[in-house]
């Protein structure tokens, strides 16, 4: 390693004009000569007499986020550090939690105690945050704007740690797997585990990427896992929990959203086989997937049937407000026929099978979207302290106070409902859940969405122009502004899903309720 240079302060002063330009910023002396025309920014504000020469923290942290000076081009910018200064302002290791208060769910905050987590939780939380930060991480940022779909090479290594077959929940499909490299038991796996894993895809701020991040899978897999014959569960599981093959779920249509009995693709017996017709929007990772669980309208009622990728199934990029790493297509069916052994569950009556994926899909929605939000909080609450406005820092406003004070309570109310929901996961049957859970979920799910659209608002205006800039500054806020209206629609558009909660609690009130 290259033994930096120490300067004083007054050495750094005399390099203040063009040609000759230097810079301190929290304690690292850059020589800017040669980069001030290439300056994104401009080279005129690089030679402002309170800039050139000077220590220039705080007008860097007011305009530029602290990873612009971590990447590989600029680093090589430092040539010293200022004799007896040291940096402040350090990159988090790879698994370190946030010391920001509100960043974090409280069971990772320093001090807190928490009910449900527990050593194998806090231990597996460190394993994921790190494999996300190094791994997933940088895949994220470059598909999001790419918007090429995930790198078989990033796969590889996520169901290496079998954070796909972990993402289904807990469940047969994880006996004899072993997860993040045998940081946990698949017996010890519980919801818990799974909403960590939930937490840290969200809180990356890529929500396109999010849904590429095989969010398909997640709903398209367990109809075969619940409902499949032997013989195809052998087959498709294994390959599409290491990776090899790409599943989705294929039910909305341009004629049927939340209205699933209003499905037209249709499914006719012929002999030994289903012949399939029809179209499907909106569905997520369709671009890329090899197989597709099938929403079918047949004689009598919907049938879900597994159909595998062939010539006669088109799929088309629907582009949409979010990015198209997601792989969202418009999928059709041309005569398409498949064994009658491929259908998952029982004929005519597939809006139960359809019925049983959803509060595991809203809950995991939940998770990852209230993560994005909490993820916001942070970034409001360090730019507020970091921008200066009027001479004094952002947050010395009220009004700026009390729109945090709005987003704090917000987060941490679904934090602690979502857990208590999670921890009833835990302990009921699957039956208990569908019973009792499915208006709860359904509520939590419209409450996350709602108050995420506020907070994205409120982020928004704190922001000014860096929340609608999509580099820079304000990027995950713009990208949650844009972006944080899709929760509120997949898994179940919002209003449904409050409606849902209270019709559910109308069917329990007490036939002797009286006032
Ligand atoms: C090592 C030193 C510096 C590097 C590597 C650097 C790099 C960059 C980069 C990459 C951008 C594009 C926006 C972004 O990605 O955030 C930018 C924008 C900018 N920079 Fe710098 N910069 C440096 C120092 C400074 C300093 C000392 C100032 C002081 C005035 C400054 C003022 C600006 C301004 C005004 C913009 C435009 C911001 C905007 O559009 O919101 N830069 N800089």
């Amino acid at each position: 390693m290259v033994q930096l240079k120490t300067f004083t302060e007054e050495e750094v002063a005399k390099h203040n004009k063009e040609g000759d330009l230097w810079v301190v910023i929290d304690s690292k002396v850059y020589d800017l000569s040669r980069f001030a025309d290439l300056h994104p920014g401009g080279s005129g504000v690089l030679y402002a007499p309170s800039i050139a020469g000077q220590d220039a923290t705080k007008a860097f942290f007011g305009l530029h986020r602290h990873e612009v000076l971590l990447r590989p081009q600029y680093t090589r910018l430092q040539i010293g550090t200022i004799k007896d200064q040291e940096e402040v302002i350090k990159p988090l290791a790879s698994d370190a939690v946030s010391e920001v208060p509100y960043a974090e769910p409280s069971f990772l905050s320093k001090g807190y105690y928490s009910p449900y987590y527990i050593e194998s939780h806090r231990r597996f939380q460190k394993a994921v945050r790190k494999f996300m930060t190094e791994v997933v991480y940088p895949e994220a940022v470059k598909c999001e704007e790419n918007g090429k779909r995930i790198s078989q090479e990033v796969v590889d290594k996520l169901c290496e740690m079998n954070i796909f077959a972990m993402r289904l929940g807990k469940g047969k499909h994880l006996k004899g797997l072993t997860l993040m490299g045998g940081i946990v038991t698949p017996e010890e796996f519980d919801h818990f585990h799974e909403l960590i894993i939930n937490f840290e895809i969200g809180r990356m701020g890529t929500r396109g990427f999010v849904d590429g991040l095989l969010a398909g899978g997640v709903i398209g897999l367990p109809p075969i896992i619940n409902f499949g014959n032997p013989e195809l569960q052998a087959k498709i599981i294994p390959e599409v929990l290491s990776g090899k093959k790409y599943i989705c779920l294929a039910i909305t249509e341009a004629f049927a959203g939340s209205d699933v009995a209003g499905l037209q693709t249709t499914a006719v017996r012929d002999g030994d086989s289903w012949v399939i017709n029809g179209t499907k929007k909106w569905i997520t990772n369709g671009m890329f997937a090899d197989y597709f669980t099938v929403g079918c309208k047949t004689d009598k009622g919907l049938t879900v049937i597994f159909v595998p990728r062939d010539e006669n199934v088109e799929t088309k990029t629907i582009r949409t407000a979010y990015s198209s790493t997601a792989g969202t297509a418009y999928v059709t069916f041309s005569n398409v026929r498949v064994p009658l052994s491929y259908t998952l569950g029982p004929v005519n009556k597939g809006l139960s099978v359809i019925l049983s994926n959803f509060n595991h899909e809203r809950w995991m929605m939940c998770g990852t979207s209230l993560s994005a939000q909490r993820r916001i909080v942070e970034e409001c609450l360090k730019w507020s302290s970091q921008r200066v406005v009027f001479g004094k820092p952002l947050n010395a406003q009220a009004v700026i106070r009390a729109k945090l004070a709005n987003m704090i309570a917000r987060v941490e109310s679904a934090q602690n409902w979502l857990e208590m929901v999670t921890h009833q996961m835990n302990n009921m049957s699957y039956n208990e859940q569908s019973d009792k859970l499915a208006g709860p979920i359904g509520l939590l799910k419209q409450f996350i969405t709602r108050t995420g659209r506020e907070t994205a608002e409120d982020a928004t205006q704190i922001f000014g122009g860096r929340g609608v800039t999509a580099a820079g500054m304000g990027k995950l806020v713009e990208n949650y502004h844009r972006t944080s209206p899709y929760d509120a629609i997949l898994g179940g558009a919002e209003d449904v899903l409050g409606d849902l909660g209270v019709r559910q609690a109308m069917k329990k009130m007490p036939k002797n309720a009286r006032l």
